[in-house]
């Protein structure tokens, strides 16, 4: 192991992915190591840089501002996930990223969860509790909740979204799972296959910080021993397509399960590009209805960046 400050080397990094939807990640304890934007994309550019969906820095949360917010609401929350999208962009959440973010201080030896325990970690949307599971992590991530309230409970539907690939616009409903979501209904599994996500779809109209879209196909049947089943591809703000996004799944299934109507499950299993992630709906002891995802994390590399990589790339 050398030492992330030895002259003949640069910055430590670890690379891992959630069901396909990579990141590289970097421990900087006591913040005294933050990149710059255009860093991070750099970084994050799959041709000239390491390559990922996104960033994830982890400070001690008593070393960033935003961290006291976390501290006051949980002590135990040590760890904050500074989250960034491959674009340089900050985003207020990452749900695959939590998944990873705790393996990475696991791996690292920088925590410790017992059998049966959980991690209370900070982020940017609040406290996430995580806890191990036989095929990985699953994280408490929260209530979710409509974008725009009025709209959603009248219709089920609150904007319309135009993507390449689609023969007409379709109806959407926007989600907030911290960050931003808006959900595409879709009828066939042609219309899944057929979409091109290259280009950034255009959501009319769009949530005020941007939008992540995902769009969904129901299985048929939809429901089977009480899990209902989704397939959907996501266009991330800030990234583009990517093989899979947590927050994403757990807004298609709120989505699916409102037009569902009475009597729709709350387990369900939404496939992605790069596998599959559980969600689950249940009551929080906060009185709301919270969500949560369950999936695998895996950690594939770790290096170092040449000296003065960064700053070159
Ligand atoms: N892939 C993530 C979401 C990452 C942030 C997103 N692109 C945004 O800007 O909100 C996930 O797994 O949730």
């Amino acid at each position: 192991m050398t030492d992330d400050t030895s002259p003949l080397t640069g910055l430590r990094f670890s690379k891992g992915h959630g069901t396909g939807n990579d990141f590289v990640l970097m421990a900087d304890p006591d913040g005294a190591r933050p990149l710059s934007t255009e860093q991070i994309a750099r970084l994050c550019d799959r041709h000239r840089g390491l390559g990922g969906d996104g960033f994830i820095r982890a400070v001690r949360s008593r070393a960033l501002p935003e961290g006291a917010a976390a501290l006051a609401e949980n002590p135990d929350a040590e760890w904050f996930m500074d989250y960034y999208n491959a674009d340089g962009s900050l985003s207020e959440m990452c749900g695959n990223g939590v998944r990873v973010f705790i393996h990475f201080l696991l791996t690292q030896g920088l925590v410790a969860l017992e059998d049966g325990g959980e991690l209370s970690i900070g982020t940017r949307a609040g406290i996430k509790k995580v806890a191990r599971t036989a095929a990985g992590y699953r994280v408490d991530m929260g209530p979710w909740d409509f974008i725009h309230p009025s709209h959603a409970a009248e219709r089920g539907v609150d904007s319309v979204v135009e993507a390449a690939g689609l023969a007409e616009p379709r109806p959407a409903l926007s989600i907030t799972m911290g960050n931003p979501h808006t959900v595409v209904a879709l009828e066939e599994t042609a219309d899944l296959a057929a979409l091109d996500l290259a280009g950034t779809p255009a959501v009319i109209p769009v949530p005020p910080s941007g939008t992540n879209v995902e769009f969904v196909l129901p299985a048929d049947p939809l429901v089977t021993d009480d899990v209902g089943h989704i397939s959907m591809r996501v266009h991330e703000r800030g990234v583009g397509e990517t093989l899979s996004c947590g927050t994403g799944a757990c807004a298609a299934a709120a989505a699916t399960r409102f037009w569902a109507g009475a009597g729709a499950p709350d387990a369900w299993s939404v496939a992605v590009p790069g596998g599959v992630v559980g969600v689950r709906f249940f009551p929080g002891a906060d009185g709301r209805e919270h969500v949560e995802l369950s999936g695998p994390a895996v950690m594939v590399a770790e290096g170092v960046l040449a000296d003065g990589l960064l700053q070159q790339l």
